[in-house]
């Protein structure tokens, strides 16, 4: 594209300046006007991004991130004011080699006061690890679908509960928060359509048992805005609202659909990966998370306060694509020609 041509576009971002400089829209009362005249149903004011991209984002790569790499960018998303970052995971090297050097991140990282960096942990040991390594909060990953469980982590979902609940146990007596996954709500990869009544009985049991915090994964990304209002309906008779996130990847290209259908449902949490990095190594084919640009962007757009910056954001997503010798999948980067 001629350079005339790259800046008239880049220069085109409608009523505000567009991500660089923060105005995107004329006001929140606009806004607020605007979203009730539409007949939506009431957003959440606040709404809490857990920044994934280090861990479900890097996790699938099959080059080795040099640390150093993963901890900038973790430091850089501190900055950016991501309130929560998944860091790494404490899992089996030879299941997912690209988090062996768990320990050297947890160390690297610059702990930003007010920050949390939860890191995955499928069993005791991983959670043990995961202690000495100084986490001070963990995730635990479950499924919907036993097909995906068996495959993620060599167990079926009942057995994978009575795991997480060692977990639980140690957390408890230590107080470490531990917040739960259920993979799979939206459909499966193996198993195809997966029931809503499914994700609410391990959704249920996860919260039962401790954790904080259920985020609702969809794993490939297949699932659509109807299909997110009949689960959530489902789980919310069994969890209550303001304990559940999203966590949706984007393979066809559904995310933000299903997000805004989930905070029109009351969830306040969501989950996204900063340019969009991502796929889980048991789920082939499945594409990145969401990308945080693009969440961030769309929040603020409706007036829902992150306490993120966007373009110190953008360039924590074109440090870990220039590191990665890749393009955003980004669409909010691609417009504001950060790449
Ligand atoms: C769970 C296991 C370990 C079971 O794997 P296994 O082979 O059944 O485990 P095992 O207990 O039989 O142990 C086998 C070996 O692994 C070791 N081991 C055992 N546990 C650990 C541990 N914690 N850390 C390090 N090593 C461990 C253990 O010590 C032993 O070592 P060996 O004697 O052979 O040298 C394995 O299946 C695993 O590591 N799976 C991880 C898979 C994974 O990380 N998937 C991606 C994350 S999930 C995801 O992305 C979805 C999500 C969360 O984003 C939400 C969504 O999108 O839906």
């Amino acid at each position: 594209m001629a350079a005339g041509l790259v800046r008239m576009v880049c220069g085109s971002f409608g009523p505000g300046p567009g991500p660089r400089g923060v105005a995107l829209s004329s006001s929140t009362a606009a806004v607020a006007k605007a979203v009730s005249l539409s007949g939506l149903k009431p957003l959440p004011e606040k709404v809490k991004i857990v920044e994934v991209g280090p861990r479900d984002g890097l996790q699938n790569e099959k080059t080795i991130v040099p640390a150093d790499v993963k901890i900038r960018l973790i430091d850089m998303l501190s900055e950016a004011g991501l309130p929560v970052i998944e860091a790494t995971s404490f899992v089996s090297p030879k299941w997912v080699p690209q988090m062996a050097d768990q320990e050297e991140v947890m160390r690297g990282i610059h702990r930003k006061p007010g920050v949390s960096y939860p890191v995955l942990t499928p069993n005791l040991k991983g959670y043990r690890a995961a202690v000495k390594a100084g986490a001070m909060e963990v995730a635990i990953f479950g499924a919907a679908s036993e097909l995906f469980s068996k495959r993620n982590i060599n167990c079926s979902v009942e057995e994978s509960l009575q795991r997480f609940e060692e977990v639980m146990s140690a957390a408890r007596e230590e107080k470490v928060p531990v917040r739960g996954y259920v993979s799979c709500v939206l459909g499966c990869p193996y198993e195809g359509s997966v029931s809503p009544s499914r994700v609410a009985e391990v959704a249920q049991r996860l919260y039962s048992m401790g954790c904080y915090e259920v985020s609702l994964g969809d794993t490939v990304g297949m699932g659509t805005p109807g299909g997110m209002a009949a689960m959530l309906e489902a789980v919310m008779r069994e969890v209550p609202v303001h304990a559940l996130a999203v966590h949706c990847h984007d393979t066809y290209g559904q995310a933000l659909a299903n997000i805004l259908v989930a905070l029109q449902n009351g969830v306040s949490v969501v989950d996204a990966s900063v340019a969009g990095l991502g796929g889980c190594p048991y789920a082939q084919g499945a594409s990145g998370n969401v990308a945080t640009e693009d969440v961030v962007y769309m929040l603020h757009g409706l007036s829902i306060h992150t306490g993120v910056d966007l373009p110190k954001l953008m360039d924590a997503g074109s440090y870990i694509c220039r590191s990665l010798n890749r393009r955003t999948s980004s669409k909010v980067a691609q417009a504001s020609c950060k790449l």
